[in-house]
């Protein structure tokens, strides 16, 4: 793990979407179409904004959530909703946009169908993760109920329901985190960067995000 620190976040979110991008291009220089998969959450917006506007060949980037809240796009606490609000649009709206919600009740109704779109985009090329500050990556929460078979299974995508989350959630597994090609962790504040510190010494049963940390670079701004 490296640990990559900014004097604030404004210049650690232009940075980042720099980087992001760099490596974006120099996966469609070898490659027919790179994967690209983002956090939702309160802290990447800046990062979208910045890199709706890069000039790249969007239309052979497939773009899609590390998790989901299942909740009506509609709602503000959805993921897609930000996904489509500050990064599809402008340059990014040619981006090939990989669905991680559908409307249903419950997102097992789903989960077969968006996991079969989703696996031939894996392994995902450029991966950028958010941190809950209990330790939770995507929507793997410590104490979810299916939080081993999210850890240690086979699977593309699990829903899950945990005590910290608010609704039911649908995630990559930590499989597919694992095996992304490039990983990248954005976390900002002294709660946040408290709570890393704890994950490098706990198992991922207890902290999630310990299951990746091993080959991500961490993005960190106090404020
Ligand atoms: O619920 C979620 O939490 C994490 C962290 O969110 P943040 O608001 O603290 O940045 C996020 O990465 C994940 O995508 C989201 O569903």
């Amino acid at each position: 793990m490296k640990i990559v620190e900014y004097p604030d976040s404004e210049m650690m979110m232009m940075d980042l979407a720099d980087t992001l991008a760099s490596e974006l291009k120099n996966c469609l220089l070898t490659h027919d179409h790179a994967s690209f998969a983002v956090p939702g959450g309160t802290t990447p917006g800046p990062i979208f904004d910045q890199l709706c506007d890069v000039d790249l060949d969007w239309s052979r980037v497939h773009v899609m959530l590390t998790d989901e809240r299942w909740v009506p796009e509609s709602s503000d606490r959805s993921n897609t909703r930000l996904l489509k609000e500050r990064l599809l649009v402008n340059k990014a709206a040619e981006a090939v946009y990989v669905p991680l919600y559908a409307d249903a009740r419950e997102p097992e109704e789903k989960l077969g169908a968006l996991s079969k779109t989703l696996t031939p985009e894996l392994p995902v090329s450029v991966m950028l993760l958010g941190m809950g500050a209990d330790m939770h990556t995507a929507s793997i929460f410590p104490g979810a109920d299916q939080l081993d078979r999210a850890l240690n299974g086979d699977d593309t995508l699990l829903a899950m329901r945990a005590p910290g989350a608010p609704e039911p959630r649908i995630t990559l597994s930590a499989k597919v985190l694992r095996d992304a090609m490039s990983r990248h962790l954005v976390i900002v504040g002294g709660e946040k960067r408290a709570a890393l510190e704890r994950a490098r010494h706990l198992t991922p049963q207890e902290a999630p995000v310990a299951a990746i940390l091993p080959g991500t670079t961490v993005h960190w701004a106090e404020s």
